[in-house]
């Protein structure tokens, strides 16, 4: 259990560059909104307490998990954006239907990052049951969204520090 070991919401306050001009795609997705929604919510407080504007934060829904890969290429495409955050939850049934829309969106995912010029950050929660979810969506062990603000901020300065 490495979250065990690291809550989602620990951070180094300090290193994290300034938001301020930085603008976001957030693509969620509705299947287990419940889970997506406390995501989102933690997402978009995190990016703005690091100076994030409002009217640089664009969330768009999709219908599961699957289509984060399409929603995030969407907005990767647009220009308007400087990083994607692609928000999910799946959760395991009784079927292997599981495994592939895990794999299926994190291999989606991946090829999005290997081959466009802006991140993609990973926001796909995948557990077995709706507690471990809960537990990582502004529970005992963080906020998985926090986590991904944090990594998106880093990541635009990451390409901005390289492009000077
Ligand atoms: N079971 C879950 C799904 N299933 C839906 C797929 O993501 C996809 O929308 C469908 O196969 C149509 O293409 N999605 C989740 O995000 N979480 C689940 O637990
Ligand atoms: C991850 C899923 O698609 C899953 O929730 C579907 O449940 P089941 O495998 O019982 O059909």
């Amino acid at each position: 259990m490495a979250t065990a070991y690291h809550n989602l919401s620990d951070y180094d306050f300090n290193s994290v560059p300034d938001a301020s001009e930085m603008r976001f795609g957030i693509v969620v997705s509705e299947w287990n909104h419940n889970i997506t929604g406390a995501l989102l919510e933690g997402a978009v407080k995190t990016l703005k307490k690091h100076g994030a504007k409002d009217e640089n934060i664009l969330v768009y829904t999709v219908p599961g998990s699957f289509e984060l890969t399409f929603g995030s290429a969407q907005f990767v495409k647009s220009g308007k954006v400087d990083a994607v955050i692609a928000l999910g939850c799946v959760i395991r049934g009784e079927t292997p239907h599981f495994d592939y829309v895990c794999s299926g969106a994190t291999q989606g995912l991946t090829h999005l990052n290997a081959t466009q010029d802006i991140p993609v950050i990973y926001g796909l929660i995948t557990t077995n049951n709706m507690q471990q979810a809960e537990d990582r969506a502004g529970g005992k062990l963080g906020n998985k969204g926090d986590e991904c603000a944090v990594t998106a901020i880093k990541m635009i300065d990451f390409v901005c520090r390289l492009r000077k």
